[in-house]
């Protein structure tokens, strides 16, 4: 199956040194729902994996954050697309869990759930904890140059890494070839 896995905060969506902390504040990229639509469309299967420390420091609830990924898929949905497992992190940095990247738990579970190999499964992030953790199942690193991925791209990138614009880019490299 054609699945890909995408970080949200910095690639979905715009993403705030203040996180993102109601539905309000979760405002879509430019060309992002339409890139899931039309993946989705293409016969991709889009799933998420995102870290939401801000559960664990009390800035919103899970109720708050599940409203922002049904926002999600109400938008894909009305573009004719539609959004396929999405796992998050509610934990802190130092909770030790082994869900949070650049571990790669997240990934783990949506390859499970899906029951497909990891290996060169496409995961896009625009933070190094993101590249890390596909580097560590050794799923394919995509940087995106949206949200931090300007400023992740001046950093040592795991090797190999792909890097694009933004998910617009990614959408038409995958569909188109
Ligand atoms: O990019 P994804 O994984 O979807 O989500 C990132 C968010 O959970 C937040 O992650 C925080 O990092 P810390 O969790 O405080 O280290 C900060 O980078 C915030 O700016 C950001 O909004
Ligand atoms: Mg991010
Ligand atoms: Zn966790």
């Amino acid at each position: 199956m054609k699945l890909l896995i995408l970080d949200r905060d910095g690639v979905i969506n715009y993403d705030s040194d203040a996180y993102i902390k109601s539905v309000e504040e979760w405002i879509p990229l430019p060309g992002s729902i339409e890139a899931i639509a039309q993946l989705s469309k293409a016969g991709w299967t889009v799933a998420v994996a995102t870290n939401q420390s801000g559960i664990a420091r009390g800035y919103y609830d899970v109720a708050t954050l599940d409203a922002m990924h049904e926002r999600l898929r109400t938008l894909v949905a009305e573009q004719g697309g539609e959004v396929g497992l999405i796992v998050y992190c509610p934990h802190g940095p130092d909770e030790g869990c082994d869900c949070r990247k650049p571990k790669p738990g997240m990934l783990k579970t949506i390859a499970a759930h899906y029951d497909v190999a990891l290996t060169n499964l496409w995961f896009v992030g625009d933070s190094l904890g993101d590249l890390e953790a596909a580097k560590a199942v050794d799923c394919q690193p995509v940087l995106v140059k949206t949200g931090k991925g300007e400023k992740t791209q001046g950093l040592t990138l795991p090797v190999g890494t792909l890097i694009f614009d933004d998910l617009a880019a990614i959408a038409a490299e995958l569909i188109h070839n």
